[in-house]
């Protein structure tokens, strides 16, 4: 891949690859755009078939974080760390501390929090390092890990979406097909399971499908088998690009709502979906409860004032599917445009100079 050019294409400002060989660290740290404020963006930990798929996740992922922030209302640049590794073998708390000091060298650049295969814990001795890290135990005066957050922004979310392809916004007696349950799932399974849904669960992790089915009831299928179940909504929890031209005609499901990020495989996607009259929630907004939550923490730490504003993600969903109908767009180019209009607003307020101890005037004194 030539990295400059792809970084040209879509308006990346920075890229920091970390290397620390006593702890093994390898990360990639990338920054798309910091109009709106600091990149905040989770670390996400994972054994990569090779270092330029890491790249390109962390690329992916950081400009979703862009667009998320920005659709949230936050004041917020988009962001995002891969780690090359196993979670579950790799880990060390010099790993951790040696990449949080990276981040240090970013000077508020670059915030950090959660992702897959990163715990509360890991951000503990991220905290060591640098202060540019939420989703930290909550004894420190943190949130704690987003998943919970996440999960009822999504269950706010997926209500907004059978309003629009059922007529109510009620899941009682819905199927839901979750790809994996993890963290994030496993919180929203429980918000379903309580308001009468039926759920279809299926994961890698034979541990996490058993814990739904016992915990929730749930029907159990093979992973493969998820796309093609008789099923209300489909909500992919798990990894990206699961919405694709081999899965999409496989799906009976009238609404797609999941916490994944980068669903979509390429944008066109997206448009085959508004074709075809299902209803996609899109990701960066429904997934938006835990970078809200965490964001919170910048402020001092408010939970009743967080998920307030969490409970708004069904609003900003009605408002996408009612500009997706609208304008005949796919509903993620309305959210798309939405985001977009706002980083542009606000690029254009910044345009004015502004002094400040960096200036070349304040150097010379
Ligand atoms: N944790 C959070 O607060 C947020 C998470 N997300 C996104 O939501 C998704 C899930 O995140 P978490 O629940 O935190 O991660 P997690 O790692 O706890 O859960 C993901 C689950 O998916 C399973 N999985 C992986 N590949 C699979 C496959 N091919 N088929 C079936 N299951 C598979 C894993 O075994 C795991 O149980 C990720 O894409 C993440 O980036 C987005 C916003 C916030
Ligand atoms: C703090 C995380 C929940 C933010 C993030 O990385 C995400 O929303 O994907």
């Amino acid at each position: 891949m030539e990295l400059f050019t792809y970084m040209e294409e879509y308006d990346y400002e920075q890229v920091v690859f970390c290397q620390d060989k006593n702890s093994g660290l390898k990360a990639i740290i990338a920054l798309h755009d910091t109009t709106l404020g600091p990149a905040l963006g989770g670390t996400r930990m994972w054994t990569y078939d090779s270092e330029e798929e890491a790249v390109v996740d962390a690329l992916r992922l950081a400009k979703g974080m862009t667009y998320k922030n920005a659709a949230a209302g936050l004041n917020l640049g988009g962001g995002k760390t891969v780690i090359i590794g196993d979670p579950k073998k790799d880990k060390n708390p010099e790993l951790f501390r040696a990449f949080g000091r990276y981040i240090q060298g970013l000077n508020g650049r670059y915030i950090t929090a959660e992702d897959v295969g990163t715990t509360e814990h890991d951000m503990d001795y991220i905290y060591m390092e640098t202060d540019y890290v939420t989703g930290i135990s909550p004894e420190f005066g943190s949130s704690g890990n987003p998943s919970p957050a996440t999960a009822y922004g999504m269950y706010r979310g997926m209500k907004a979406a059978a309003k629009e392809a059922f007529g109510s916004d009620s899941l009682e007696g819905k199927t839901i097909a979750v790809q994996g349950v993890g963290n994030v799932a496993y919180h929203m399974c429980k918000h379903l399971h309580e308001e009468g849904a039926k759920l279809i669960v299926t994961d890698i992790n034979k541990e996490s499908v058993e814990r739904a089915v016992e915990d929730f009831g749930a029907q159990a299928v093979d992973p493969d088998d998820i796309y093609s179940v008789d099923c209300d909504i489909y909500a992919p929890c798990a990894l990206g690009a699961t919405i694709n031209d081999e899965t999409i005609p496989q799906l009976k499901a009238k609404a797609i709502a999941g916490s994944a990020n980068n669903q979509l495989a390429e944008d066109r996607h997206g448009q085959i979906l508004h074709e075809s009259g299902i209803v996609y929630a899109p990701d960066y907004v429904i997934n938006s409860g835990g970078v809200i939550n965490v964001a919170d923490e910048l402020n001092g730490y408010n939970k009743e004032r967080a998920f307030k504003q969490i409970d708004s993600i069904y609003d900003s969903l009605s408002k996408i599917f009612e500009i997706s109908k609208r304008d005949n767009i796919s509903t993620h180019i309305a959210a798309d445009r939405m985001a977009e209009e706002r980083i542009a607003s606000v690029r254009n307020t910044r345009s004015t100079f502004l002094q400040n101890e960096h200036s070349i005037i304040s150097r010379r004194k």
